[in-house]
């Protein structure tokens, strides 16, 4: 296990292979997940890539960190860790508030990006109203009383069955993140906006959604597409929210597609 002290913060993260040698993906997770759950894409991609992954603070064995916290200060941790790594020019593939870091950490440090993978995300994820409801629940109930609402959104009927044992596990994940970590992620999403940077984003670029993602639907990750100058748009079939663990296979295959196409010298491949 690897822990970094970031910002005064304790960051739980892992690295797969040389970044020195390799061109390097970093990956950062959406809401109520740590960083197992790429597991499936990692195992595909390694010994092509050098794999960063991690916790954002509030996950996982990351600290919480000082209350509140914004988008903007995961962007930061997310600088220190690859500052510390000595990783420049990165592709760094964000799930759902993922994807809000990885737009962040492009607009404060543009030279640790080299592109940008959006999963399952957008400019602006959701309303006010909507992400108050669920801080409220949660401070009132606990994350538990949310978990089956939420895990609709974030995978298909097919996956939520009963006997389907990941399917339990990943209700487990859920509810065993911190409860504060939780809550401050919530309210980081709720005041993120990043409508009008898009628009400024100028390194190669794909959005890639679930056809089923509740959370994040195709409609509103192709209206951030359309934001981002010639950002490529792609659909996964049978798949909600979690496409790393829905859909690896597909999932793997479009990242690799995607960085194929890119010219060589645009990123750090
Ligand atoms: O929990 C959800 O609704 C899914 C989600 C929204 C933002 C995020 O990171 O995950």
């Amino acid at each position: 296990m690897q822990f970094a002290r970031i910002n005064d913060v304790t960051i739980h993260y892992q690295v797969i292979g040389a970044p020195a040698d390799r061109p390097v993906i970093v990956f950062t997770n959406s809401l109520g997940t740590d960083f197992r759950i790429w597991r499936d894409v990692v195992v595909r991609l390694a010994g092509d890539f050098a794999i960063v992954l991690y916790d954002k603070r509030g996950h996982g064995l990351s600290d919480v960190g000082q209350l509140p916290s914004s988008i903007e200060d995961h962007a930061t941790d997310l600088a220190g860790l690859l500052d510390l790594l000595s990783v420049k020019n990165a592709v760094v593939c964000g799930l759902s508030v993922g994807g809000l870091i990885a737009q962040s950490l492009y607009q404060r440090r543009p030279d640790l990006v080299g592109a940008l993978i959006l999963c399952d995300t957008a400019h602006k994820i959701g309303a006010a109203e909507s992400w108050n409801a669920r801080i409220a629940a949660v401070e009132k109930d606990g994350i538990g009383s949310i978990v089956d609402a939420i895990m609709e959104r974030w995978f298909t009927p097919a996956f939520r069955r009963p006997e389907n044992t990941a399917y339990s596990g990943y209700c487990n994940m859920l509810k065993r993140q911190p409860v504060e970590g939780y809550i401050a992620a919530c309210e980081a999403i709720r005041d993120a906006d990043f409508t009008e940077a898009a628009k400024r984003i100028a390194v190669p670029t794909i959005c890639i959604v679930g056809d089923q993602d509740g959370s994040t639907p195709p409609d509103l990750v192709l209206s951030t597409a359309r934001l981002i100058p010639d950002a490529r748009y792609e659909v996964i079939a049978d798949c909600a929210h979690i496409p790393c663990v829905e859909q690896p296979e597909a999932l793997t295959a479009i990242i690799r597609a995607f960085l194929t196409s890119i010219p060589p010298g645009d990123t750090n491949r």
